[in-house]
């Protein structure tokens, strides 16, 4: 009798262990199907385990959506959308407001509506310096490149400008010729908009102080990066414009936060201040410290909360002072 219940107990152990160690391979299985770069995201019951994959896919975005840090906020958070409970450091990312943060979703589609759906390829541009502004370009995808030539000929990239911006609004607005000429950098789509129509759109929304509050954050940020230039170090400075970059146009990938530049990776030098050689060297160095994986057209920032410490001037692990 004892016999027989002492074998019961162990069968049903056994059995028990058999199913735990079931599910946990099952659970193992499917979450690392789904979370080869997620890491560990703990152990669940294998009805949970699609959930759990799911969940995995959800986290890899949350945490590289927030581990985008430029604000430097660190918190302890945890998976809202699957209320898994997993927690980790994440750090807030605050990309700059657009025109489109700044609206409803019915005034923006009320601005699309005015004008007429334009594709454009890489390189195409899209306005050029000195030119009448008779429209704006409300661009929807895509990511365009700003610059300003000199009398030299020579031309100087200011920033690039993504989805949800209104371009050409300076010219409209202050009824001026085009500062600076923008072309696209990806492909790109966006909705023409004549100069009238757009500035009664603006009249009767009262926006126009709104795009023309835009425009000055954009040109103080520019003015107090180029101040902070003159007193960095080479690797602070790349690291500050990469740090800009990825606020204005960065957008989540595999590996990180990509930054498409549609130029060639040492237009970055004349962002910096720096010549081409240096820009480079410190790529190479920052890509050493493991911070950014430069690509030919682009820039994936693999750590930003480092890449945004070097810009303070902070010192980080790895990287040689
Ligand atoms: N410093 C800048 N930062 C961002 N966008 C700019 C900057 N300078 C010019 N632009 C954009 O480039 C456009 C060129 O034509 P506009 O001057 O009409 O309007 C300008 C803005 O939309």
């Amino acid at each position: 009798m004892f016999r027989a219940c002492h074998r019961a107990d162990t069968s049903l152990k056994e059995s028990r262990q058999d199913r735990r160690r079931d599910r946990l391979l099952r659970t193992l299985a499917l979450t690392h199907a789904g979370a080869a770069r997620a890491g560990p995201i703990g152990i669940r019951p294998a009805a949970d385990a699609q959930r759990a994959a799911d969940c995995a896919e959800r986290h890899r975005l949350v945490e590289i959506s927030l581990g985008a840090a430029l604000s430097a906020t660190r918190h302890r958070g945890s998976c809202r959308s699957c209320r898994c409970r997993r927690r980790g450091l994440m750090v807030s990312m605050r990309q700059r407001r657009n025109f489109r943060d700044s609206v409803t979703d019915e005034i923006w589609n009320e601005l699309l509506l005015l004008g007429h759906r334009k594709l454009f390829r890489p390189g195409h541009i899209l306005l050029h310096q000195g030119a009448d502004a008779s429209s704006v370009i409300v661009l929807t995808e895509g990511i365009v490149r700003v610059w300003q030539s000199d009398d030299q000929g020579r031309s100087l990239t200011m920033t690039l400008r993504g989805p949800g911006e209104v371009l050409g609004e300076y010219g409209v607005l202050l009824e001026r010729r085009r500062s600076a000429s923008v072309a696209a950098s990806t492909r790109c789509a966006g909705h023409t908009v004549s100069a009238a129509a757009f500035q009664r759109f603006a009249e009767r929304h009262h926006l126009t102080a709104t795009v023309l509050q835009l425009a000055v954050e954009r040109l103080e940020q520019r003015e107090h990066l180029d101040a902070g230039l003159a007193h960095l170090r080479p690797e602070s400075r790349l690291a500050a414009v990469l740090v800009a970059l990825a606020a204005e146009v960065g957008s989540p990938s595999a590996e990180g936060i990509r930054v498409d530049l549609g130029m060639p990776r040492e237009h970055l030098a004349v962002m910096a201040s720096m010549s081409r050689s240096l820009a480079l060297q410190v790529l190479r160095q920052l890509q050493a410290a493991g911070l950014v994986l430069p690509g030919r057209q682009h820039v994936t920032i693999v750590d930003l909360p480092k890449l945004t410490a070097v810009a303070a001037g902070e010192s980080v692990q790895g990287l040689k002072p």
